[in-house]
C-alpha cells in the first residue's frame, strides 16, 4: 500500500523517539512492499524560533493532506517565559482542532517482566489491560480565557454532540474488548460533568451488548492504583484525561512507554508517545522510544489499514522488553538507538520465522 506519513518531531525529546519509530515504519515497508514517503515539518517550540509560529501554515496543510501524521513532542523551559505571548502547546493544541481528532485513545497494558516497577504489588497487576478514551478537542484545553492581574479564568464547556461522538468512540471499541466502559465525571459538582453523565448514559442505550458504569474523577484517581484490572474502557474528557493517564503510567513503569492514536471522522490520524518532551533528558540519546513506536503500530492498525503488521510491531516490542534490553527510566542502561535497534532485530526474527513456517 502506498501512504503518506507527515512526522513533527518537536522539541526536546521528540526528533529522538520520531527517528526511531520512524525506522521501524520504514522496516514495516520494506519488509511488507509498502510506499510510505515520509516528510518532516516544524511544530512547537522550534516553530516558534524559526517561523513565530507553532503551527506553521506549512505543517498544517500537510497534516491535513498526509494519510497519518506522527509527533513527538513539544515544549521546553525555553519557551515557558509566563508572559510570553506564543506558547509550543498552543501549536499542537490547534493540529488537534484543525485535524478534529476529538477521540484520543491512549492503551495502557503492564508488561510481566515490569511489574515490579509500579508502586503495586505485582499481584495487582496481572490482567490490567485499559483503553482510555480521552476527549481530545474540547474542555478546559480550548474554553475561552481570560486574565487580569490577579484573576485568571479557563471555561470549561461541553456540547451534547462533542460527548454523544467520544462516547459512542468508546463503545464501539469496548465491542471488540471486555464490554465494559466506565465513563469518569466530576457530576456532583460540575455542570459540564452532569451533561457528560447524561450524554454517556442516552449513548449506552445503543450498545445494550455494553456495561456502564460512571466513576467520579477523584476516586478513579485512587481506584486506577487500587483496582486497576477492573477497568476496560475508561471514557472521559480532555483535563481528566490527560491527568489520570499520566497517572497510569505508574503501573506500567514509565511514562515512555505509553503510546497513543487520536481519531476523527474520515480525516488523519495524529499518533504520538503520551509523553511530554522531557527536557531533563533531551539530547543525551537516553529517551525510551517505545511509546513512539508503539504509537506507529497504532498507526499501523488505525490509519494504514495493516493490522498484522501493528501487531508484529507491538510483538517484538514485547520481546525486547523480555530481553531486558531497557533504557534508564526502566532502570536498564540501553539508550534509544539501542532500544530501537533491538526492536529492529525482533521484527528481522518474526519475518524469519514467518519465512521459514
Ligand atoms: N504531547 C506533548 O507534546 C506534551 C508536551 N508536554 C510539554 O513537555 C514539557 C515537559 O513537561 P513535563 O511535565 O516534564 O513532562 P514530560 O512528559 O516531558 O516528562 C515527565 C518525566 O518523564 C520522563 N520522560 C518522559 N518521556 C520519557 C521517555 N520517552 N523516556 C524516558 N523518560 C521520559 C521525563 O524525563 C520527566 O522526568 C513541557 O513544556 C510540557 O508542556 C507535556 C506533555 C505532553
Ligand atoms: C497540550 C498538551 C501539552 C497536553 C498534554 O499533556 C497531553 O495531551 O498529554
Ligand atoms: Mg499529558
Amino acid at each position: 500500500m502506498k501512504a503518506r506519513i507527515a512526522i513533527l518531531p518537536g522539541d526536546g525529546i521528540g526528533p529522538e523517539v520520531t527517528a526511531a519509530a520512524v525506522s521501524v515504519l520504514r522496516d514495516v515497508a520494506a519488509r511488507g512492499g509498502h510506499e510510505f514517503s515520509f516528510s518532516e515539518h516544524l511544530i512547537g517550540g522550534c516553530a516558534i524560533d524559526a517561523q513565530g509560529d507553532p503551527l506553521p501554515a506549512e505543517t498544517l496543510i500537510v497534516a491535513k493532506q498526509a494519510d497519518a501524521v506522527l509527533l513527538g513532542a513539544v515544549g521546553g523551559p525555553r519557551w515557558s517565559d509566563p508572559k510570553a505571548k506564543v506558547r509550543p502547546e498552543q501549536g499542537l493544541l490547534r493540529l488537534r482542532a484543525e485535524l478534529g481528532v476529538y477521540a484520543n485513545l491512549r492503551p495502557v497494558r503492564v508488561h510481566p517482566r515490569l511489574a515490579e516497577l509500579s508502586p503495586l504489588k505485582s499481584d495487582r497487576l496481572g490482567g490490567v489491560d485499559l483503553l482510555f478514551v480521552r476527549e481530545l478537542t474540547g474542555g478546559a484545553y480550548f474554553g475561552a480565557k481570560t486574565r487580569t492581574a490577579d484573576t485568571a479564568t479557563d471555561e470549561t464547556r461541553y456540547t451534547t454532540p462533542e460527548v454523544e461522538r467520544v462516547c459512542r468512540r468508546a463503545f464501539q471499541l469496548a465491542r471488540s474488548r471486555g464490554r465494559r466502559v466506565t465513563s469518569v465525571d466530576k457530576a456532583n459538582v460540575l455542570e459540564t460533568s452532569r451533561l457528560w453523565r447524561e450524554t454517556a448514559q442516552r449513548v449506552a442505550h445503543e450498545f445494550p451488548d455494553v456495561a456502564l458504569e460512571h466513576q467520579l474523577v477523584d476516586s478513579m484517581a485512587m481506584l486506577l492504583l487500587t483496582r486497576p484490572a477492573a477497568y476496560d474502557v475508561i471514557v472521559t474528557e480532555n483535563l481528566f484525561g490527560d491527568i489520570l493517564t499520566d497517572e497510569a503510567a505508574a503501573l506500567v513503569g514509565s511514562l515512555g512507554l505509553l503510546p497513543s492514536a487520536s481519531l476523527g471522522d474520515g480525516t488523519s490520524g495524529l499518533y504520538e508517545p503520551i509523553h511530554g518532551s522531557a527536557p531533563d533528558i533531551a539530547g543525551r540519546g537516553v529517551a525510551n522510544p517505545i511509546g513512539a513506536i508503539l504509537s506507529v503500530a497504532m498507526m499501523l492498525r488505525y490509519s494504514l489499514d495493516l493490522p498484522e503488521e501493528a501487531g508484529r510491531v507491538e510483538a517484538a516490542v514485547d520481546r525486547v522488553i523480555d530481553a531486558g534490553v531497557l533504557t534508564r527510566d526502566l532502570g536498564g542502561e540501553a539508550g534509544t538507538r539501542e532500544v530501537t535497534a533491538a526492536v529492529l532485530a525482533q521484527l528481522a526474527a518474526l519475518a524469519a520465522t514467518r519465512e521459514a513456517a
